[in-house]
Order: C-alpha cells, then structure tokens, then sequence
C-alpha cells in the first residue's frame, strides 16, 4: 500500500522505510519556530531541566511577531529574556521586532524547505503546508524538548484529500474556498488529521492563496493543511533561500499513486460566492449576502492568513474603484512582513491606503489576536481577514467577528457593513 505526502515525510523524517496512521514514530526535526509569546516558555522550561545548549544554532528560529514594538513591560521583559537566549545559544536565525509575522517571513527568509518536518510554537504553523512540509503547531514545553534534541514523537495521522475543483468565479478568493471547506467539515471535522490539499484550483493558485487555505487547516482541527510541492513550490524556496543566504538541501516528496486517504472530498468552486465566518465560530459559514447589511465598526486587512501583497492589491483595488472608505468606518491594514511592506510601498499601495483613511500599522499579528492594536469595544461589529472569531478574540467578549477574503472586507469598508462585493 502507498503512503500520503504526510506519511512519506514522517517516515523519511524518522527512518522508516514505511509508515500507516495511527503508528508513533521519533521524527528528525528541520526547522523549530518560536516567537516572543511561546519562545519564553520554551527557554524556561530548558533552564529548569537543566539543558544548557541547544540541538542546532542553525535549525532554530526565534521572531518577535505578536507584541512588537513592545506593547507592555511583561512583553518588553519576554523580549529581552528572548534576546539573551538568542546570544547566549548563538541562535543563526533571530529576527526582532523588524521583521513580521512569523508564518510570513519562514517561508520568505527560506527556513521552509519542502519534503521536510516543520515544527513551530504557534497553531498555525499549519501554513507551511503550503510548500510541501509536514509542518505542525506544537506547545512551548514540547519545543523545549526539540531544541535540547531535535527529534520529536508524533502519531501518523490518517490523510484527508480535499479534491478541489473548477475555476474561482470574479471576487472569489481562496479564502473563501477554505472558509466553505470549514464550513462543510465543522471545527473539529479534521482533528488530528493531515488536510491535503490538491485539484486544479490548487495548482492554479499562487503560493500566497494556497498559503492562506493551509494557514486554516487547524480551524478545522486538522495537524496539517499539506500540499504537494510542484514548480511554483521549488521557485519560491530556491528564490527565498538564495536572496538570504538560507540555502539548505532538501528533497521535494510526492505522495505515493496508490495511496490511502481516509476520505476524499470532492469540492467543486465554478459556483462558490463570497462567504463570511459568523460569530463566534469559524464554520459557521454563510453566503455573504445572507448576511448583508448589517453596519460595522471596523475592517482589519492583514494576518498569516492574508496580510500578503495579493491580498492587499485585492483591498485597495476596492477601495480604490468606489471612491474611498465608509465615513465612520475605522480600517486597520497591516502587511505581515517587511518584505511585504516594502513592495507595497513600492507599488503605491500603502500611500493609497492612507490617502483614504486607513491605519497602516508595522508588519506584526496586529488586531488578529486582540492584543495589540484595533481592539474592538463592547457592542462594535468587526470584519477581518484573519482566522480566527471566537468570542472576544479582537476584543471584548461583547464585540463580533465576520471573517471574510479582502476583497470582501475591502467592500464591507467601503459599504460600512456587511455586503458581497459583487453588490458594491
Ligand atoms: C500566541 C499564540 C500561542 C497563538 C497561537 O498559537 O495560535 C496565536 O498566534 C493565535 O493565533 O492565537
Ligand atoms: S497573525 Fe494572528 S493567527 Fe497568525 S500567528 Fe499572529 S496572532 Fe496567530
């Protein structure tokens, strides 16, 4: 029997020649991530055990993404702890405040490599997926134990293939595909499973919108949101490694002809609209017009999921073709990285953000998490193009959440409430 692209990296990762679902394999570890939340944790429980060096100065990543510039002293406190850390290990691969949010700037400094086993102290490390590794979220004390050894126990997950289908209708993002499949499975329809990705949708997207619909692989519960590297994949990586002097070897894997999926989804996207994630829970789904016009307060564009350059090109081109932002309405943008920003700044998109009104904040998680900026008030009605609506994640326990593609929330600002954007 064949292996799925998942099985064929964990066993390459932990020497076997096979693995099946459900059997507990020790895995080489490639690349662990932790940032400036989670990295703290992970350097204190090394510090109690004991563990005064790391596995690999090179493997490491640490990033400051979710509090930077320092918002409060326990952060400016984490960052330091952090910085010492990085000294002290002679860590390879820091990036401080500068840089951006750490699923976005992996895979543009090159630490993503194909066919590998990616590990990082956030959920959604899922992202990588995107290029082809087994790359999964993990807690800070299990981080600790791949920093002192470099090798981590997982137990093979049963594969479930997404098949997905057709071509994306105008105003129809991959956001939108992945909400749908959220929608469809439920939040734990997928838990402890290897989402794949595959299909001509897929391959016809760019590494950015298949970037997006990994990132969303754990709203649905699953380990992984993988799919199978192919040329755009290899160009992305070699481009990233060579412009950062990141190059390693890798070996990009396929999954096997005849491998076993536990199910196979058969999505077909020629008639998908436009959908919003309603409060409180990411599958609950709905066609944007079923919930259309209701005012809001406020529309975050940026996130891992979609603070790319595409997805800001797809924002203000809304904005842009109807004149500009509702009155009332408060706009938070923020690029997920430096190099996002900077080619924004380039193409004039950032000066057009201002120029309507809009807060363009620096590359960093923003108001995904509720915690740094555009925090949402008791009562007030948000849109973003993050991952995540769960009661109070922007805010207070008394805001909401609509999780929608940017073109989507691009056309709720400019509308000031709910709306398709084919209604603009
Ligand atoms: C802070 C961090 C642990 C958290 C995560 O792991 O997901 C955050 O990134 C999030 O999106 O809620
Ligand atoms: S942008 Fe949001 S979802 Fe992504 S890592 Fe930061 S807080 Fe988590």
């Amino acid at each position: 029997m064949g292996m799925t692209l998942s099985e064929k990296i964990l066993a390459k990762a932990s020497g076997n020649k096979t693995v099946s679902p459900g059997d507990i394999v020790m895995a080489k570890i490639e690349t662990a991530m932790a940032h400036d939340i989670t990295g703290p944790l992970t350097v204190n429980t090394l510090k109690n055990e004991g563990i005064d060096k790391v596995w690999d100065n090179e493997k490491i990543v640490i990033l400051f993404d979710h509090q930077i510039p320092a918002d409060s002293i326990t952060a400016a406190e984490n960052h330091i702890l952090m910085r010492k850390f990085v000294k002290e290990q002679n860590i390879k691969n820091f990036y401080d405040i500068r840089e951006g949010v750490c699923h976005q700037v992996l895979p543009e400094k090159g630490h993503v490599l194909p066919g590998t086993v990616l590990v990082g102290a956030d959920s959604h490390t899922c992202t990588h997926g995107a290029f082809g590794a087994f790359a999964t979220g993990i807690g800070s004390t299990d981080m600790a134990a791949v920093f002192a050894t470099g090798e981590l126990w997982f137990k093979v997950p049963e594969t479930l293939y997404f098949n997905i289908t057709g071509e994306l209708k105008p105003y129809v993002m991959s956001k939108d595909v992945i909400l749908h499949i959220i929608g469809e499975v439920g939040f734990d329809g997928a838990t402890y499973k290897a989402a794949q990705y595959g299909g001509e949708t897929v391959k016809n997207m760019t590494i950015a919108s298949r970037m997006t619909m990994s990132n969303m692989a754990i709203e649905m519960g699953a380990k992984t949101g993988i799919i199978e590297p192919d040329e755009k994949t290899i160009n992305y990586v070699k481009t990233a490694m060579e412009k950062h002097g990141t190059t390693r070897p890798f070996e990009p894997l396929k999954a096997d002809e005849d491998a076993e999926y536990e199910e196979v989804f058969e999505i077909e996207v020629n008639d998908l609209e436009p959908v919003f994630a309603c409060p409180h829970a990411v599958d609950n789904v709905k066609q944007a017009r079923e919930v259309a016009g209701r005012p809001i307060d406020q529309v975050f564009i940026g996130s891992c999921t979609n603070g790319r350059l595409e997805d800001l090109r797809a924002a203000i081109k809304v904005i842009e073709e109807h004149g500009g932002i509702a009155d009332d309405i408060r706009v938070v943008v923020t690029p997920a990285s430096r190099e996002v920003m900077l080619a924004a700044i380039e193409e004039g998109i950032i000066q057009k953000f201002y120029k309507y009104g809009c807060v363009v904040t620096n590359p960093s998680c923003s108001a995904c998490m509720g915690a740094l900026y555009g925090i949402l008030g008791p009562g007030e009605v948000g849109v973003s193009t993050s991952n995540r609506n769960f009661r109070g994640r922007e805010g207070s326990l008394d805001s909401e959440v609509y999780l929608a593609s940017p073109i989507t929330a691009a056309a709720c600002a400019v509308k000031g409430e709910l709306i398709d954007p084919r209604d603009l």
